[in-house]
Formats: C-alpha cells, sequence, structure tokens
C-alpha cells in the first residue's frame, strides 16, 4: 500500500483564523443520537474506566464505554445508570453466556444505549453473529463493533448491522500483539483509519495509539467521528488502577485487556502492564484536550469540528519531533 503514515509522521497545514477567540470553537460530536463535548472515549478497560467515572463522564456530557471485564455486574450497571436519568453504554464479547445475557437484557426490557462488540480480531463470524443477535433482540441498542483494521471487515461489520466500528489492531500502548503475532496496525494506525474511512459509510472510532492531543486532530482529520483512548487517561486520581510509590514519585498501574494481569492467567497474551505517572485529576484532562482541539479548530480555518475533516497535510517521514521529548 502507498502512502503509509502513522499520527508521528503528520502535520496538518493551518488555514486563515475565522474566530477571534479559542473559546468560539465547538468540539461537540452527535454520536448515536446524543451529543457529546468530545469526539473523545476513554479506552473500555479496567484500568482506565470503572462506574464512579462512567457515571462523571455521562453526567457532564462526555461519551463513555464501560468494560466487561465484571459481566455480573453488567445489568445492575445499566439499571442504576437509567434510574440516574443517565444513558448506559456496556461491552460485550462474543462467547456463549454473552449471547444468554443478551436474551436476559431483553426479556427484562433492559436496553442500554450503547453496546460495543470488544475482541481482539473482530472481523470474524462470531462478531457478525453477535450482531445480528443484538441487532434482532435489542433492536434500539448502538451497536459498534471492533476492532478491525480492513476496509473489508468495516464493510462487512457495517453490513451485518452495525451502527459504527472500531479501527486498530495492535497500535495500543500496553499492546503487544504486533509483536507476538507479526500482525496490525502498529506503526501506520493513521494511515489504516484512512483506508477503513473511505470504505466506511458509518462512524468509525479510531482506537489506540493516541500519545498527545494534537493525535485525535489528526484522527478527525483521517475519518474519525470519536477517537477511543488509554494510555492518555491512564494515571488520573480517578484512574482504578493500583497506585505505587517509587522513589518519591508516584505513579498507577495501566494493562492490557490481553495482559495476563487482566486474564489471570498465562494464555493468548497479547498485552502488558506499565507503571504511568501520576497525573492529577481526569476532570482537568478533559479540559485540556477540549481547550487543545478547539485550538486545533481554529489552526483549521473554522469553528466546528467539521473544519478539520478538510484541512491539508504533509508527511513529515522524519519525525515532528526532531529528537525532542514530547514535554
Ligand atoms: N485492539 C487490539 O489490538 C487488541 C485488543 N485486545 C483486547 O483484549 C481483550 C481480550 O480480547 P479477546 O482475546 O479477543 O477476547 P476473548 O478472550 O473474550 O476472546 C473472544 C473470542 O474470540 C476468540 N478469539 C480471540 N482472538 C482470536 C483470534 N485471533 N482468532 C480467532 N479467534 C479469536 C476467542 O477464542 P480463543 O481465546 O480460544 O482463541 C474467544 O472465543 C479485549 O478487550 C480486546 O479488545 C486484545 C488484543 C488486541
Ligand atoms: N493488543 C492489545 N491491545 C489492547 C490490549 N488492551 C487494550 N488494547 C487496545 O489498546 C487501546 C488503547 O490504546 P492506547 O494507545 O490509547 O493506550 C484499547 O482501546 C484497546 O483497543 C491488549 O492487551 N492487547
Amino acid at each position: 500500500m502507498e502512502n503509509v503514515f502513522d499520527y508521528e509522521d503528520i502535520q496538518l497545514i493551518p488555514a486563515k483564523c475565522i474566530v477571534n477567540s479559542r473559546s468560539e470553537c465547538d468540539t461537540t460530536i452527535n454520536f448515536g443520537g446524543r451529543q457529546f463535548k468530545l469526539p473523545v472515549v476513554p479506552a473500555n478497560m479496567q484500568t482506565i474506566i470503572d462506574e464512579k467515572i462512567a457515571i462523571y463522564l455521562a453526567e457532564n456530557g462526555y461519551f463513555y464505554i464501560m468494560h466487561r471485564f465484571h459481566p455480573e455486574k453488567r445489568a445492575s450497571f445499566i439499571k442504576d445508570m437509567k434510574a440516574r436519568g443517565l444513558f448506559a453504554s456496556i461491552s460485550v464479547g462474543v462467547k456463549e453466556d454473552e449471547y444468554q445475557f443478551i436474551k436476559q437484557l431483553s426479556d427484562e426490557n433492559l436496553t442500554p444505549e450503547y453496546i460495543t462488540i470488544d475482541i481482539a480480531h473482530g472481523h470474524s463470524n462470531a462478531v457478525i453473529e453477535m450482531i445480528q443477535y443484538i441487532k434482532k433482540h435489542l433492536p434500539d441498542s448502538f451497536v459498534i463493533a471492533g476492532n478491525v483494521g480492513t476496509p473489508e471487515a468495516v464493510r462487512e461489520l457495517e453490513h451485518a448491522g452495525a451502527d459504527a466500528t472500531k479501527v486498530g489492531i495492535g497500535p495500543g500502548k500496553v499492546c503487544i500483539t504486533k509483536i507476538k503475532t507479526g500482525f496490525g496496525t502498529g506503526g501506520w494506525q493513521l494511515a489504516a483509519l484512512r483506508w477503513c474511512a473511505k470504505a466506511a459509510s458509518k462512524p468509525i472510532i479510531a482506537d489506540g495509539g493516541i500519545r498527545t492531543h494534537g493525535d485525535i486532530a489528526k484522527s478527525i482529520r483521517f475519518g474519525a467521528s470519536m477517537v477511543m483512548i488509554g494510555s492518555l487517561f491512564a494515571g488520573h486520581e480517578e484512574s482504578p488502577g493500583e497506585t505505587v510509590e517509587k522513589d518519591g514519585k508516584t505513579y498507577k498501574e495501566y494493562f492490557g485487556s490481553a495482559s495476563e494481569f487482566q486474564k489471570g492467567e498465562r494464555k493468548n497474551v497479547e498485552g502488558k502492564k506499565m507503571y504511568v505517572e501520576h497525573k492529577g485529576s481526569l476532570k482537568d484532562t478533559l479540559i485540556e484536550m477540549e481547550q487543545d482541539l478547539q485550538s486545533s479548530i481554529s489552526y483549521a480555518g473554522g469553528n466546528q469540528l467539521e473544519a478539520i475533516r478538510n484541512v491539508d497535510y504533509v508527511i513529515v517521514k522524519n519525525s515532528i519531533f526532531n529528537g525532542d521529548k514530547v514535554y
């Protein structure tokens, strides 16, 4: 394939500014029939989101996807969100128990507004069958399916009934899929996103590989409607990962959903654990992300997120950081 690049290889080209202040720029996005403050969603991973964070995000106008690693808590989570007047957004896998769970929700008339089918290799009959099953039993849920990395996969999952697809196989910070299997979009996630977006007729969530706030704007430019982020959301005061102290500094753990720490065994491990420096509060990061994205919109010469989709870009293959540290 020609034109293979990743986030680091791209710079967006500024267009004439039409606002007098960055605060005039609107970062909101419509996704699945609801409006959210940012086109950003914290990864549905156990060290990134828990019930408390989900409530905070939903109450404050942000999108969230709850992880699927406490399956027994999901029905009560949906009930709790609904009792609070908030939307419910959960994840499922594709094993037999998950079919029973969807049937149970349908029997109890408990419809989550968003359901994400979350497996490593989403271009599979297992995912297609699960999409069809959810659409039959919970037709009002907005179904996000993934993860995939090719236009064929996007088309097939959309054709099966997915309302959005999630793109990214292996670009994650705690991912070792690329090393263990030799496959994935690691190292060319942004180009893979562009490739997939050209085939998509429904929204795409770009998942993995975001290392700076500028990467959010780049994802929007190359076709994402929403951007899923793990590592940048790890290490906050509110983050569920364990806190540790080393040499007088505080860190929080961040581990992969396919790591032995998640699975409890060393079988088909495709993820690792790392420690992220403590970052302060999640709220402050979300505010900074919004301000940075407002600035991106102003550089794009607009006052809406859409302006970013039309900007020109250059490929800067020798790294835009020129040997500097990011921060
Ligand atoms: N975005 C990414 O790059 C990746 C993300 N992950 C995350 O890790 C978590 C665990 O993922 P996953 O292992 O799929 O979840 P599960 O362990 O729930 O597996 C889901 C089902 O898919 C099967 N399966 C998984 N991988 C493959 C494959 N490569 N080929 C054929 N069948 C497969 C599993 O069977 P069996 O286990 O017997 O093969 C199982 O039946 C998820 O949250 C996922 O998002 C994991 C890897 C990559
Ligand atoms: N290959 C693996 N990918 C994983 C695993 N756990 C999560 N993920 C993916 O990473 C992103 C987050 O990426 P980041 O660069 O923002 O940190 C997450 O949304 C998943 O798609 C794993 O164990 N292996």
